[in-house]
């Protein structure tokens, strides 16, 4: 069956043989053209196959390397979890110089530091993983102030960038000061040496300036500082200063990102201190750790095994270039897509007459083989938003849809992208089976599912009571009638069963139609929650309930 998009694809002009739809399968139709070399315009001599299909083998072998490979390569690339160690720029150092003057001394002319850059974080809704994340965010140092009364520069600010439905928590938090406090603790340093190294810390001296600094002039430097509210002690513990806790689920203004760590003020001059040789350094501002969680966030969420078609129901539907191959674990990363529907009943997606969606990969070696044979490119599957000039149409209601790295026996206990994938769906207030016809029994599919689902969190599997019978077009009427009529009976009255055609775009009407009654649902329901948690903040606030109890 995966033989037979491959041999087409070897012949830019073989795909073409299939452009009608009946009710018999496709596949079946496809492999009796194949093996007796008609085609519906007669183009084709059987003989262009038999001499191409050593090379087809060949080729079938290398996009199989390739595929292991790119699993291999990108098997983990999906990140939903991460650590991430942030922290603002240093500020610069203030300047000790001084200028020479033909009248009197020298006077103390040092520019201040530059403060350091401060890290942001804002959503992008073109993101689905946490994969760009790195490890370390460190903002900008600011630049140290020289002579002449120059002044540092400022750091660069540095903006984190993720995707809506991330959860970012601060764990821990941990200023220079404290870490030095500790290890001074450690070393058993006495009052006068551990002043002495809190001054080296704050201050710095004039490298041309002669002699000791006496205490009195440091400790009229740190009272300055303090006065001016330059001296800062203690980084804020979680005690005095709560944690940071986000959670993302709404796009951010991109022009009002949050400050996850500010950047350190920058140093003085000596002109502050009213000193020739004493200026003060920059801040280092506190390490934090966040860990930076992601649950996506779709009005419908597809779940089914890897294979079973959920990456081009989400084409069909949306129109979004998902990627699609008849190997498992095609989709890696979780992709959202847009279905706007429209008062007439169309909706974006919808498929014009004869295009079905084509496999990725498949299209680029389509078009690969086309311009080496120097033949025509083969016809692109027009964009599926225009395809029904959604242009002028009034808009009844837009949802989002998910499609996810596919489900597998023991996802519940992190077996393949488990839970990954459990994660991003758990947010999706409507969440869709998607099965395979053309496998032995979808229904038996449909329970491992609903186990799974209900394994990794109770009732979750409740929230899925839309089940697809993908591939609708790969089977024959009795088969396909039989399938269908066991999974009704396991579902009763708890849901809808819907067959289609991913592909060709068959029977996406009906399930368009559903989906937009159970988001309209699921989002009255929303907001019914809400206005009920409204109230009962309302009512906490006034105390009547609490107090007449
Ligand atoms: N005949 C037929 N083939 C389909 C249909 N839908 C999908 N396919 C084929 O099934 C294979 C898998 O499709 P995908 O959309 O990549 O499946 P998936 O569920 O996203 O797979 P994973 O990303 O691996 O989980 C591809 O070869 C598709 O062309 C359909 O309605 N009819
Ligand atoms: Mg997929």
């Amino acid at each position: 069956m995966i033989l037979l998009p491959s041999l087409r694809t070897a012949c830019p002009r073989c795909h073409r043989l299939t452009t009608r739809l009946s009710s018999s399968t496709v596949y079946l139709r496809d492999i009796r053209e194949y093996s007796t070399g008609e085609s519906s315009n007669g183009e084709i001599a059987s003989e262009h196959y038999e001499q191409d299909f050593t090379d087809i083998a060949g080729e079938l072998k290398r996009r199989k390397r390739k595929a292991d490979s790119k699993r291999r390569q990108y098997g983990n690339t999906f990140v939903d979890h991460i650590l991430v160690t942030v922290r603002g720029g240093k500020g610069g150092s203030g300047a000790a110089a001084l200028t020479a003057s033909v009248r009197g001394p020298s006077a103390p002319s040092g520019g201040n530091g530059g403060s350091g850059g401060s890290v942001y974080l804002t959503t992008s809704p073109s993101l689905s993983s946490l994969t760009t994340l790195k490890k370390r965010v460190i903002g900008g140092q600011g630049a140290s102030g020289s002579g002449s009364f120059k002044h540092g520069k400022r750091g660069e600010d540095v903006l984190i960038t993720v995707p809506v439905g991330t959860v970012v928590r601060e764990l821990k938090r941990e200023g220079e000061e404290e870490r030095t406090l500790r290890e001074e603790d450690e070393l058993g340093l006495n009052k006068e040496e551990r002043r002495k190294r809190k001054w080296q810390r704050w201050l710095i001296t004039h490298p041309s300036a002669g002699g000791e600094v006496s205490i009195e002039e440091y400790q009229d430097a740190e009272n300055l500082l303090k006065k001016e509210g330059k001296w800062i002690n203690k980084t804020p513990t979680f005690e005095q200063l709560s944690p940071i806790e986000l959670d993302l689920d709404k796009p951010l203004n991109p022009k009002e990102p949050i400050l996850l760590s500010l950047g350190g003020q920058g140093g003085l001059g000596n002109p502050f201190f009213n000193s020739p040789r004493l200026a003060s350094k920059g801040f280092l501002p506190p390490t934090q750790t966040f860990e930076f969680e992601l649950k996506l966030l779709s009005d419908v969420g597809l779940v089914g095994f890897p294979n079973s078609g959920k990456s081009t129901l989400l084409r069909s539907l949306t129109g979004r270039k998902a990627e699609i191959a008849g190997y498992e674990f095609t989709t890696l990363n979780p992709q959202i897509g847009v279905v706007r529907v429209f008062e007439d009943g169309n909706w974006s997606g919808s498929l014009g007459l004869n295009e079905k969606i084509e496999e990725s990969w498949i299209t680029r070696e389509e078009e690969e083989l086309a311009r080496l044979l120097g033949d025509e490119l083969p016809q692109p599957v027009s964009p599926l938003h225009q395809a029904n000039g959604a242009k002028g149409k009034v808009e009844r209601i837009r949802f989002t849809l998910s499609d996810n790295p596919g489900l597998l026996p023991l996802a519940s206990q992190n077996v393949g992208l488990g839970h990954s994938f459990l994660r991003s769906i758990e947010r999706s207030p409507v969440l869709i089976y998607v099965l395979d016809l053309t496998k032995p029994s979808p229904a038996e599919d449909l329970e491992v599912l609903k186990g799974e689902l209900e394994a990794y969190k109770s009732g979750l599997s409740g929230r899925a009571n839309i089940v697809v019978l993908n591939k609708g077009d790969g089977v024959n009427e009795e088969q396909g009638k039989f399938k269908v009529e066991q999974i009704r009976q396991r579902l009763g009255d708890n849901g809808d069963v819907v067959v289609v055609s991913g592909k060709y775009g068959l029977g996406v009407d009906r399930l368009v139609d559903l989906l937009v009654g159970r988001v309209e649902r699921a989002r009255e329901e929303r907001k019914l929650e809400i206005e009920e948690k409204e109230k009962m903040k309302a009512r906490g606030k006034r105390g009547g309930f609490g107090l007449r109890l």
